[in-house]
């Protein structure tokens, strides 16, 4: 399916209704804009789910087994604690979405959990930045390809412990060719007909299951670690907690493999062509670069016991020209169509949409509506980072010192990365910790300076990236082009202007 042909034809249609009724096979397919109709379709309610659609993910992406397919399609009641109207009567340990959602919402969406992985996260990329660069001198490197390699095997040691990648070596690499056949698997021709994006598939659920069964075999649990929030085995508490769920509720070890696979996917499809356009841009304008460097220095910490110097990861999230550039990429470079299914009619637009009718709203067509995110010459197709930053009246940028507030420039509605209700996305709090924590570590360690954009082979481009034409409608869009840069590392960072924290670091603030 040609998603960026569908996405023009829809915007088109679109542009004369709010709702727009096609044909998929026996299905009634209605595309929906409007901040309204989005809310209501993404809202907290068991009348709109997305329960049917994530069967064909289990099915196809996770390789579920006919019985773990047939225990998640049986359950009627819904993600939330209150069980669906007439599924009242389901034990808990039957209600597989709620447990699920419930594992999700705990241990992955809660600021205990994320903010220890994400710690575990500056600790592992700390250290590839250090493998990577040697301190005061110049290295050429290829920005995209770097990234994917060494943000996502730092991610996925702070989610699932460092011995997955030791007992796979070319994890990362399974995981990106995982990536590149995701869609074709979902959208294209039957098995039968090209067998290579299923062994692709399946060779990368395999290297997670060694991992599985290495964590089971070696995790104690009544030892000390039993409550940990992070240990070597699984990783994260989320995994550790996923995995036991799992194996208590009888999946079958296919299942098992195929589920902590999804996450590994999750975790990584979205975050990295985020960062990476995020960092195209500061270092294409080295004034930008300069200014978020200096924002991001304050969140700089000293360990009155240990004189360890951290980025304070909660400070981070506060810096508003940070905050801005990190919005402003997801608004721009997010495209996928949110997909929901009618559990109960509902009513929109005068339109009675019955039971089974599919919904689904496309992220780019409220992330650039220019009636909501347009500027006086800064249209909202073009990233801008002073988009989402507020001045005190009568002060602009520029007049010495003034300290910007970040706000939406949208409406909440109008801008929907994550999706929304009951399924949004439980990973958000980690990747926004993920992304920002790579961005600072990177523009207050480095300096950097554009060489040339190259194709994603490394052969030279005539032409800066764009969105890659295959991932639109998918998720984040990745550039088609790579950025050269030549870069100097600097080192441990923290000084703070005159050196308030006391470093001795050669950082130049
Ligand atoms: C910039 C980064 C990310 C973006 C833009 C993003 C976006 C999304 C979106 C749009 C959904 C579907 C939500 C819906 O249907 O309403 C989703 C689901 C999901 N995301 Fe993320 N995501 C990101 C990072 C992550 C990370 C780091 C993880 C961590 C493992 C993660 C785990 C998941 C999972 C497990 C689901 C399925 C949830 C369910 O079915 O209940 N995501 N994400």
């Amino acid at each position: 399916m040609n998603l960026e042909a569908f996405l023009a034809r829809a915007v088109k249609a679109l542009d004369h209704s709010n709702v727009v009724q096609f044909r998929l096979g026996p299905r009634r397919v209605y595309l929906l804009k409007g901040l309204q109709n989005i809310q209501l379709m993404l809202g907290q309610s068991n009348d709109i789910v997305s329960e049917p659609f994530m069967i064909m993910i289990f099915q196809n992406m996770w390789n579920f087994t006919p019985e773990d397919l047939a225990k998640f399609a049986g359950d009627k009641s819904g993600r939330l604690q209150q069980p669906a109207a007439g599924s009242e009567a389901v034990p808990d340990h039957q209600r597989y979405w709620h447990s699920m959602h419930h594992i999700y919402s705990e241990y992955m969406t809660k600021a205990r959990y994320s903010s220890r992985m994400a710690d575990k996260y500056a600790e592992f990329f700390s250290t590839q930045l250090t493998a990577h660069s040697t301190v005061d001198e110049w290295t050429s490197v290829s920005l995209f390809g770097f990234i994917k390699q060494n943000m996502a095997y730092s991610a996925v040691a702070a989610l699932l412990g460092p011995h997955i990648l030791e007992l796979n070596p070319g994890y990362v690499d399974k995981s990106w060719a995982f990536d590149d056949i995701v869609m074709y698997i979902l959208y294209g021709p039957p098995k039968w007909m090209n067998r290579r994006p299923w062994a692709v598939r399946d060779e990368f659920h395999a290297a997670t299951g060694r991992y599985l069964e290495a964590a089971w075999a070696n995790f104690d649990w009544d030892g000390p670690e039993a409550a940990s929030d992070w240990e070597e085995h699984f990783g994260s508490r989320f995994a550790r907690e996923l995995a036991r769920w799992v194996r208590d509720d009888g999946f079958s070890k296919q299942s098992a493999q195929g589920i902590m696979s999804l996450i590994v996917f999750a975790l990584n499809a979205n975050t990295i062509p985020i960062t990476t356009w995020a960092l195209y841009e500061l270092i294409k304008d080295p004034a930008l670069f300069q200014e978020v460097k200096t924002e991001v220095l304050q969140a700089y910490t000293v360990d009155a016991a240990t004189g360890e110097r951290r980025i304070d990861v909660q400070k981070l999230g506060t810096l508003p020209l940070l905050q801005s550039v990190y919005t402003e990429t997801l608004r721009i470079h997010m495209s996928l169509n949110l997909t929901r299914e009618v559990n109960n009619p509902v009513v929109v637009e005068g339109y009675k949409l019955r039971k089974g009718a599919v919904m689904q709203a496309i992220t780019q067509l409220a992330h650039l509506d220019e009636a909501t995110w347009g500027r006086e010459g800064h249209p909202a197709s073009e990233f801008w980072a002073g988009r989402h930053l507020k001045y005190a009246p009568g002060l602009e940028k520029g007049g010495g010192g003034v300290v910007p507030e970040f706000f939406m420039a949208g409406k909440a509605g109008s801008f929907v990365p994550f999706g929304g209700g009951p399924s949004i996305c439980p990973g958000r709090v980690f990747a926004r910790q993920e992304i920002l924590l790579t961005l600072a570590m990177i523009v207050t360690r480095f300096d950097v300076e554009f060489v040339a954009w190259t194709k994603l082979d490394g052969s030279p481009s005539d032409r800066p990236a764009h969105d890659d034409p295959k991932y639109i409608g998918s998720a984040a869009v990745p550039p088609d082009r790579d950025m050269k840069v030549r870069w100097k590392d600097f080192g441990d960072p923290g000084c703070v202007a005159g050196s308030e924290l006391g470093c001795e670091s050669r950082l130049r603030c």
